[in-house]
């Protein structure tokens, strides 16, 4: 019996969740479910973004499901998500990009970097603090050379440490760590690592990278999978698990239909192998693919089909699997 919290946010977030909360409670009907409202809209309807009361329930949960959050470029606005990460000590983000010849794990530092939360503002300049601790570092770079040993056993990472201190102690420390696991490394500075990524992506095993640039390889890594609606990630700590889309609210689309829920249900996908349930996970990807192979597919993919049509496609190729495999006598 599992805990998960069902957190869907905002813009398309409330759109996408449903579809991935079906395809899990098809295969968990057993499992307790709590809803949670936070986010943006949240903030404008009650002030709170993210009540005492919910962070509590976040932290009880074995598993989360979560949306995306908006989160506007005011400076009196906290992100929601980076607050999460950070209170909820999920350090490593796991972001899988995969298709014809390519398979790719990025294994982003999730709880530091640029995204510390340490920023003030001056008379006449604004400050945010790019922090890499040791130990920060260190367990991402183990997390990620885990990874890697047990897939091609390869690391690269993703770094700029020809102008960043921060960015050669990070990658003195993945080094070290590599080498304690006699796993293969390649250094590449970020900027030309987005760009090689997408010209040759079959070069690449497991990335490592600190915070920022693993969100920005991540998102233009979507675009060798037909984008931002097809990546899900996983937000992962020492005893709880969060599952997210790779995209955000989506606002220019938010209330038409017109998202793609396939990043939302693969969010399904990853949980169910972080739960150790390989065989389940296969089988919603499988149900995914017969649904893109139909054409029944969202505008961004090139379809006419609704989010809801997506959704229950997925659901009905799961459901005629079952059946085809029979009674479970
Ligand atoms: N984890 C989170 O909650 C994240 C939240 N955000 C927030 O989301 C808001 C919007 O940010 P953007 O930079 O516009 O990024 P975005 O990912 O929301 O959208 C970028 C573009 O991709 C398209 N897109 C995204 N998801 C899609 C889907 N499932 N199906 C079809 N098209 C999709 C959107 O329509 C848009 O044109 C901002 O407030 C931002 O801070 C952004 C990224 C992650
Ligand atoms: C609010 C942002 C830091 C979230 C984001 O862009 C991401 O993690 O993908």
């Amino acid at each position: 019996m599992k805990r998960v919290v069902v957190a869907p946010g905002d813009g398309i977030g409330p759109e996408v969740i449903p579809s991935a909360l079906e395809v899990l409670r098809f295969f968990h009907p057993e499992w307790e479910y709590i809803p949670v409202y936070l986010g943006y809209e949240c903030w404008k309807r009650t002030g709170d973004a993210l009540s005492q009361r919910t962070l509590e329930t976040l932290k009880k949960a074995d598993l989360i499901l979560f949306g995306a959050i908006t989160t506007p470029p005011d400076p009196k606005y906290h992100s929601v998500v980076l607050r999460i990460r950070k209170e909820l000590d999920l350090y490593a983000n796991l972001r899988p990009v995969f298709g014809e010849g390519f398979d790719i794990l990025i294994v982003r530092e999730n709880t530091e970097g640029l995204y510390s939360g340490i920023e003030w503002q001056e008379k006449d300049r604004a400050c945010t603090l790019r922090v890499v601790s040791e130990a920060g570092s260190r367990r991402i770079a183990r997390f990620a050379c885990g990874c890697a040993k047990r897939r091609r056993r390869h690391l690269t990472i993703g770094n700029k440490a020809n102008v960043l201190k921060s960015d050669s102690y990070f990658l003195d420390i993945c080094m070290e760590e590599a080498e304690k696991a006699g796993i293969s490394i390649d250094k590449k500075y970020i900027d030309s690592l987005v760009l090689d990524v997408l010209q040759h992506p079959g070069r690449y095993d497991v990335i490592v990278t600190t915070n920022i640039f693993g969100d920005i390889l991540s998102d233009a890594a979507a675009f060798l999978e037909g984008g931002l609606g097809m990546l899900p990630s996983a937000n992962i700590g020492r005893h709880q698990a969060l599952f997210e889309p790779v995209h955000g609210s989506a606002p220019d689309i938010a209330g038409k239909g017109l998202a793609n829920p396939i990043a939302a249900i693969r969010c399904v996908s990853l949980l169910l192998k972080y739960v150790g349930e390989k065989p389940s996970a296969i089988e919603v990807e499988k149900a995914i693919q017969k649904t893109i192979a139909d054409g029944i597919k969202t505008p961004d993919l090139g379809g006419t089909a609704t989010t809801e049509e997506v959704g229950r496609a997925v659901l009905s190729h799961l459901a005629s699997s079952k059946k085809a495999e029979g009674p479970d006598l």
